[in-house]
């Protein structure tokens, strides 16, 4: 039982956490055919280049800044319900301009929902702008041109998805270095679908003060050692992890054993609906298959604190209500 331990969220995209019943209201308010995607109450998709198609046709019925406000809100709402004092969403205002929405209006209702969520029960959330690897690197320096720009205070956070196979995290580097500049907070998947070698080109390229997944790290131990030595935070999302096969099972899943090699990691739910997960069960995952202690979770979640983009003064409020 974790019901009883305050929460946090660092890594959890948005559009992948569209409740099942909302995106089918939303297909059917806009009368989009949504039935190859969302069957049964379910995301529909068989590996990980499926999951993203499934992912962007599920974020095609979210169009307007309403619609926007309402994902987010909803989504923060069912954080607040479980104890979560602080989430960090991955956002893609590019997305926003491929709907002919416009980045700033997607913004705009993204930032309407936090006001509203955290009216209601104070939670504190911030937004991390993501490019996608799949679109180019054109596009990913586009997003952090839009984050640097924006002078947004609620975005906090640069971020690289999407497809890891697509081009080497140096590619990316230059849109690192304006989101760099701004001040923002710097985070990239890597060592999800692809390998070890995938985190060390992170770190080589960027060296972003956490990495999302990093799993696959475990696949080469002078690696883990230097994630350790350089106190690079990991945003593990096992249930994500398990879903999409990157390991077999979470017997085999490494979080314990990077723990144990001192590496600093936290716990996320990634794209909740889409891997039949939530934050909530992620952190029942750590306590009952995991076997962590209450002491080590809230250990966790102190991590993932110190590690948010956040600045000092909201950072010691967090502290002070763990
Ligand atoms: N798990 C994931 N990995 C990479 N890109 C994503 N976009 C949404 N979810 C993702
Ligand atoms: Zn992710």
């Amino acid at each position: 039982m974790t019901s009883h331990l305050k929460k946090v969220e660092l890594h959890c995209h948005l559009e992948g956490a569209a409740p099942p019943a909302l995106t089918a209201a939303q297909a059917q308010k806009y009368g989009v055919d949504i039935s190859a995607e969302l069957r049964d109450g379910a995301y529909v998709w068989h590996d990980f280049a499926s999951f993203l198609e499934c992912y962007d046709k599920v974020s095609e019925v979210y169009r307007t800044e309403e619609d926007y406000a309402l994902l987010t809100e909803t989504y923060l709402d069912e954080l607040a319900g479980i104890d979560t004092i602080y989430s960090e969403l991955i956002v893609s205002p590019d997305h926003g301009k491929r709907i002919g929405l416009g980045a700033d209006a997607y913004i705009s209702g993204i930032c309407e929902g936090i006001r509203r969520a955290k009216e209601k029960s104070g939670i504190e959330a911030r937004l991390i702008v993501t490019g996608e690897r799949h679109f180019g690197p054109e596009s990913v320096i586009g997003a952090a041109e839009y984050a640097a720009k924006a002078a947004n205070p609620l975005i906090t956070g640069f971020n690289l998805a999407g497809e890891e196979r697509r081009g080497r995290v140096a590619d990316y580097a230059r849109a690192f270095d304006i989101a760099r500049d701004a001040g923002l907070g710097l985070t990239i998947h890597a060592g999800e679908v692809c390998g070890a070698f995938s985190v060390a080109d992170a770190l080589d390229a960027v060296r972003p003060s956490r990495i999302g997944h990093g799993v696959r790290a475990i696949e080469d131990l002078d690696l883990v050692t230097r994630l350790a030595d350089l106190g690079t935070v990991l945003e593990i999302c096992p249930g994500s992890n398990i879903a999409l096969g990157v390991f077999p099972d979470f017997a085999s899943h490494p979080l314990r054993r990077l723990k144990e090699a001192g590496v600093r990691v936290t716990i996320s739910s990634d794209d909740p609906p889409f891997f039949h997960t939530s934050l909530k069960r992620e952190y029942e995952l750590a306590a009952g298959t995991f076997g962590f202690s209450d002491a080590e979770i809230d250990a966790m979640t102190r991590t993932a604190i110190e590690a948010a983009f956040v600045d000092d003064e909201t950072q010691k409020a967090l502290l002070a209500r763990l």
